[in-house]
């Protein structure tokens, strides 16, 4: 008999070092401590960009935002330039109503303020493409803000991956890069990130750990997919390598932190750019911190008109200051799927089923409720089939 029940949760990844993570002023998320850059020094380098952080409690003093002197209410907002990357003018994020910071989950977003259901969906997060490192998921490789020069041999070696399945090593090569690059937004958002003991993914799992997951399925797809990252760095970070690719990532973890960063927190979505409609990976700083929940109280869309990823709080959904903001990654997927993609499972997905040998397939809430298993916590009784909430609603405004 084979049995597909939720795995137990790794948070002892997490738990130790986010207690170190306190909370600034304002509600921003901290730069996480042991982080692999020198924030000091970029933040001098970094001058135009500004985050306008309208409702939040209070302005927090770390470089990174720098609120408008005036507090801006929706209807406010400047009509945005559509030639704005061609001219370089990188515009802000903007937050409405929310805070960031720590809870059970690692980093995550929470209401400032209550909510009432309102009939149309609210945005609480306004973020503009500039932002965000975008690459195309089909060649020619096409990049959003254009940050890779044709002749720079990280081009090269983008170029080399499968179009078909290495989406994950094309974004990590994008992400090591514009942390080198000089100015860039990431190099500040870096202090943002999980550090590799930090990160929930299981790509950075020891071999003690994948045999703890007590899933022999699950544990030989992560040490193949550490192997096909290790390959790569090997193929192209070896002696002879440029230097100027040598330093983007010194050591094979260094790769590997960048993959699993690329896997936990992009998402794939399909944008348009002027007149082409273009299916991307993208990851989304701020919208990066929104945890996961398969009854999720907002969604992800992407605005046309100016090129911005809005959060918007679903329609007719109450809020009280405090609760989480939470969005569905994967639909209806199984936990082994989230383990392996964002290394942790749920206790109430509903979408895990029981499997026996024959061709019988009992659904987790069943199996439960006609063995009558006492002691489980409450959230396995729970009956309702969940509807699946799109992840991306995408405007054809
Ligand atoms: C997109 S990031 C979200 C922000 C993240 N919590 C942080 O600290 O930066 C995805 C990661 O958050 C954590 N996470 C998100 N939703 C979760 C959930 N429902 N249960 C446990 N961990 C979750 C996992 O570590 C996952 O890999």
């Amino acid at each position: 008999m084979k049995l597909s029940v939720p795995l137990p949760q790794p948070n002892h990844f997490l738990t130790s070092s986010l207690q170190q993570w306190k909370r600034l002023p304002g509600g921003i998320p901290p730069a996480r401590p042991g982080h692999h850059l020198d924030r000091d020094r970029r933040a001098s380098n970094v001058g135009p960009i500004t985050a306008a952080l309208s409702l939040v409690d209070s302005p927090s003093s770390f470089p990174l935002y720098q609120p408008p002197p005036a507090q801006e209410s929706l209807s406010e907002l400047e009509p945005a330039d559509p030639d704005f990357y061609k001219i370089g003018y990188v515009r802000s994020m903007r937050a409405y109503g929310i805070e960031f910071k720590e809870g059970p989950d690692g980093f995550g977003v929470y209401a400032s303020k209550d909510v009432e259901p309102l009939r149309r969906a609210r945005v609480i997060m306004e973020i503009p493409l500039e932002l965000m490192l975008t690459i195309r998921q089909k060649p020619p490789w096409m990049f959003f803000p254009d940050i890779v020069p044709i002749g720079h041999p990280i081009f090269d070696i983008i170029n080399s991956t499968d179009p078909e399945t290495d989406w994950d090593l094309r974004m990590a090569c994008l992400l090591l890069y514009a942390f080198d690059k000089q100015d860039n937004f990431w190099q500040l958002y870096g202090d943002f990130l999980p550090g590799a003991d930090e990160c929930t993914s299981l790509l950075l799992a020891t071999e003690g750990d994948l045999l703890e997951l007590q899933d022999p399925t699950l544990a030989t797809t992560m040490k193949k997919q550490q192997r096909r990252v290790l390959d790569f760095w090997e193929k192209h970070w070896h002696n002879g390598a440029p230097l100027k690719i040598k330093r983007l990532a010194r050591d094979p973890e260094r790769l590997t932190w960048a993959v699993s960063v690329a896997q936990s927190r992009s998402i794939g979505m399909q944008i348009r750019i002027g007149a082409l409609v273009q299916d991307s990976n993208m990851l989304i700083p701020y919208a990066d911190m929104l945890n996961h929940s398969f009854e999720p109280n907002c969604f992800l869309h992407w605005r046309f008109k100016d090129r911005m990823l809005e959060v918007m709080i679903n329609a007719g959904q109450r809020i009280r200051k405090g609760d989480e903001m939470t969005i569905n990654y994967l639909g209806s997927q199984k936990n082994n799927m989230f383990m392996q993609r964002y290394g942790f499972s749920s206790p109430v997905n509903p979408w895990d089923a029981i499997e026996f040998s024959g061709n019988a397939r009992i659904h987790l809430d069943s199996f439960l409720s006609v063995f009558d298993i006492a002691g489980l916590p409450d959230e396995y009784y729970h009956k309702s089939m969940k509807r699946t909430n799109p992840l991306i609603i995408v405007s054809t405004i």
